[in-house]
């Protein structure tokens, strides 16, 4: 990480800061902050964490239109115009009576008869009411005999539209009052800034609310029209909003609708895997609100917290039979964009935090600990079949992404820009044996030598009878293989007992300045051997066509077996792919990238060329520990 250097507070930036206030009107707030702006650009392509957040936030159209709407008020304010008199209107009767006392022409009959006319008597108060800024209504007095005690009242209009109000509402557990359990943030009453958590309803569109089921209240709400009215006791103690800006991937699926611990599910936020979600708010110990990165301009909804996702795995998702949460259809799944008014959140979300914290370190996968994974790893050069059974009840005893998501339901992530003096990002070409991996990484290499090179592992294991030194690996003694992870020339380093008989040390991801391109049928520990913050992975998923499509594009291809026999692809091939490609994408979906098809090889080619490109050059979201590493 590079820091901003000492004196790299430059002279542009000094100047802005020396301004005056004056200055500042003068050359407008907008101009200042495009100085910032230009300054941050200097940061922005290196990876100066928490850069990219703040240069994004100052583009952001909403803030330059807020500023240019400040410049023109500054603007009016230095320009205002200025009343010559306050009293325009007993100036006009003044000079109605002068005139009256004048010898009578037709000029002064006209003049008189204009300032006589009703229409320019009512301008005239008009101009008076302003110059005078006579403009709040008078109220009356307040009375002497108020009690002390008595509850303020406050009411709120919001005009209803199509948005959602989005806010949720429940009834207190003691008091039985109908209160607001939450505010979404970004939705209408968040805006409005005059609903807030614990305000108290007294009536909704005058309706007393005293008595009512919540339900009964949203009825009242869903139907009426255009402004509701909310008659409200505020909240003495508001708590300081705890809005965060923290970008997280999220490394499981999450289903609301299917979720019967969320107090609201309607307001949830339903997310897959790998997506980036921005958390907006964690004053709730249990439920934070996120918005997708995706679609930002959508308000929060409800996701469960860190703790509570952990504990979700365990005893729900978990128990579920295999893949069937992921397997609603998006019709089923309703945002909270798509609902109308407020909600019912009945539910009380005050748990305890212990109760869920206890035990986490459970080991729910039975043997878990990568086994069950490992058998991802066969490669159709190993032995096709051997391992099939054993993989497979492996697999159905845990379904999910198992003990990694357990460790860290979200990842943090942050946006980082390659610079160009930096190694190119390792490109992990990820996919089930005989999908393609190996001739994608070919055709690329084939394609552009000069930028696409393959790394070869070193290995310590034994050299197999179709294996040639250098080719598939460099086999080398453990003791070299020591000294080179001594010495740093190797990268990344990974232990698979599953992969061959002896320990397999993989890493040797060395290649110059080119573009790294590693093929691989990774395992979980393959996986979070080359997640390093020196490799900084970018991971494609090459995932199979449609069974038609396979049986089409491969009528020619062969696929290698274990001691070279050359086979054309046989249906349980395809069906193998297709299984294969299912699992991979259930167990390590979070770590993908980019997916790419692999139905006609060049479309495919011409893909990935742009993949590559773009992963290199442009910003991508990466997991946060890479950049800390990077600044140690
Ligand atoms: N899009 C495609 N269209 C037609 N044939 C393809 C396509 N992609 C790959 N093939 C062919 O499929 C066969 C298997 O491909 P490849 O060797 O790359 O598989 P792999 O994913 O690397 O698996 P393994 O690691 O087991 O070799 C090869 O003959 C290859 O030429």
């Amino acid at each position: 990480m590079v820091h901003p250097q000492k004196s790299g507070e430059s002279l542009r930036m000094r100047e802005t800061m020396e301004m005056t206030p004056g200055c500042l009107q003068e050359n407008g707030m907008s101009q200042v902050l495009n100085l910032v702006l230009e300054e941050l650009g200097l940061f922005y392509h290196r990876d100066v964490n928490g850069l990219g957040v703040l240069y994004s936030l100052l583009q952001a159209p909403w803030l330059q239109s807020l500023l240019k709407v400040h410049d023109c008020l500054q603007q009016y304010i230095k320009n205002r115009p200025m009343p010559v008199v306050a009293k325009a209107r007993v100036l006009s009767s003044e000079v109605a009576d002068v005139l009256r006392e004048c010898s009578p022409s037709s000029e002064t009959r006209e003049l008189r008869k204009l300032l006589r006319g009703a229409h320019f008597k009512a301008l005239l108060s008009a101009h008076d009411t302003v110059a005078q800024k006579d403009f709040e209504p008078i109220l009356p007095p307040l009375p002497d005999n108020l009690p002390e005690n008595e509850e303020a009242l406050r009411i709120v209009c919001l005009v209803k539209n199509k948005q959602p109000l989005g806010a949720t509402i429940k009834r207190h557990e003691i008091t039985g009052d109908i209160i607001v359990a939450r505010v979404i943030h970004g939705g209408l009453a968040d805006r409005s800034g005059l609903l807030y958590a614990g305000d108290k309803l007294v009536e909704v569109n005058r309706v007393p609310v005293e008595g009512l089921e919540p339900e009964q209240v949203i009825q009242i709400l869903v139907h009426s029209e255009g402004t509701i009215i909310f008659k409200l006791i505020p909240i003495g103690d508001r708590s300081v909003s705890s809005h965060t800006m923290l970008f997280v991937r999220a490394m499981a699926d999450y289903w609301p609708q299917l979720d019967p611990s969320i107090p609201c599910a309607d307001a949830g936020l339903p997310f897959k895997k790998g997506e980036i979600l921005q958390i907006v708010d964690q004053s709730d110990a249990l439920w934070w609100q996120a918005r997708k990165v995706s679609d930002l301009s959508r308000c929060a909804g409800l996701i469960p917290s860190n703790h509570l996702l952990k504990r979700k795995q365990r005893e729900f998702w978990w128990s579920q039979p295999f893949m069937s949460h992921s397997c609603l259809k998006a019709s089923q799944l309703s945002t909270i964009g798509e609902e109308e008014d407020m909600r019912i959140d009945e539910k009380c979300v005050e748990a305890d935090e212990e109760t869920f914290e206890s035990g986490e370190e459970d080991d729910f996968c039975g043997d878990g600990q990568g086994n069950i994974i490992a058998g991802f790893r066969k490669s159709m050069r190993l032995c096709r079949r051997k391992s099939h059974n054993t993989q497979f009840s492996c697999y159905s005893r845990c379904p999910s992404t198992c003990y990694h998501t357990m460790a860290a339901p979200y990842e943090e992530v942050v946006r980082y820009q390659r610079r160009p003096c930096d190694r190119h990002r390792l490109i992990v070409l990820l996919g089930p044996s005989g999908v393609g991996v190996n001739e994608l990484r070919r055709q690329l290499i084939g394609l552009n030598p000069s930028t696409f090179q393959s790394p070869v592992p070193h290995t310590t294991r034994h050299k197999k009878s179709y294996e040639e030194n250098g080719r598939e690996y460099f086999f080398v003694s453990k003791e070299t293989f020591e000294s080179m992870v001594y010495s740093h020339s190797l990268l990344a380093q990974m232990d698979d007992q599953m992969a061959g008989e002896n320990i397999l040390f993989e890493s040797g991801i060395d290649v110059g300045d080119g573009v790294g391109i590693c093929a691989r049928q990774l395992a979980w520990k393959g996986i979070t051997g080359v997640r390093t913050h020196e490799l900084k992975p970018y991971i494609v998923f090459v995932k199979p066509p449609s069974r038609s499509c396979m049986r089409q594009t491969r009528r020619n291809a062969r696929i290698i077996t274990d001691y070279f026999v050359n086979m054309k692809f046989k249906e349980e091939d395809f069906q193998e792919i297709e299984e294969s490609a299912k699992k991979m994408e259930t167990q390590f979906g979070q770590f993908f990238d980019q997916v790419v098809v692999n139905d006609n090889l060049e479309a495919a080619c011409i893909q990935l060329m742009s993949i590559v490109r773009r992963a290199q050059d442009e910003p991508q979201w990466i997991p946060a520990f890479w950049i800390c590493s990077d600044s140690q």
